[in-house]
């Protein structure tokens, strides 16, 4: 097994149906990644350890996802330098506004970059993005994927316009 790039981390356990996706798109890409549930909440101490360790294992970015009152992402990151992507993950109630928020709003100097609710999947290729920022084969698959989703647009254009009854 390769060393792991990314970190994938979660409040809980719970979280994992939506950060699930995350780690979905790093199998794509092909980039090695670990995941762990930690939490500012309830194993601070953990998550502080973990944070303060994680670019001297090689960690090159980590994905932190939580839901309601979300302070993980912006406490892993202020004992980091590593970028940190934040994923609000919805939960019951409130529709994950309340994660979404508590995320975003980084005092400056501590930055987290927020994804949409629930947008693990985005999490996900921006971490690839990243890496593929100074790894060259990582770069060409994150282009042929670009790529694809163009090709993909083409097709569904071509065939809704197919679709109409003028045509
Ligand atoms: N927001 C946080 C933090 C944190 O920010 O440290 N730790 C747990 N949680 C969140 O609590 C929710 C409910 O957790 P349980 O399902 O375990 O009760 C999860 O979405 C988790 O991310």
């Amino acid at each position: 097994m390769s060393t792991p790039l990314v970190a994938v981390v979660m409040g809980s356990d719970s979280d994992w149906s939506v950060m699930q996706n995350a780690a979905t798109a790093l199998d794509e890409f092909g980039i090695a990644y670990e995941v762990e549930v930690l939490s500012a909440h309830r194993t601070p101490d953990a998550m502080i350890a973990y944070g303060r360790a994680a670019a001297g294992r090689g960690i090159r970015a980590i994905i932190a996802g939580a839901g309601g009152a979300a302070h993980l992402p912006g406490m892993i990151a202020s004992v980091t330098t590593l970028p940190v992507i934040g994923v609000p993950v919805p939960l019951a109630y409130l529709d994950g506004m309340d994660s979404l928020l508590s995320i975003v709003q980084m005092p400056a100097g501590i930055p987290v970059a927020t994804v949409s609710i629930g947008g693990a999947r985005n999490a996900g290729i921006l971490a690839a993005r990243i890496i593929g920022s100074s790894d060259a084969p990582i770069a060409a698959r994150l282009a042929a994927f670009a790529a694809d989703l163009e090709q993909q647009v083409a097709r569904k254009n071509a065939a809704l316009k197919a679709s109409l009854p003028s045509s």
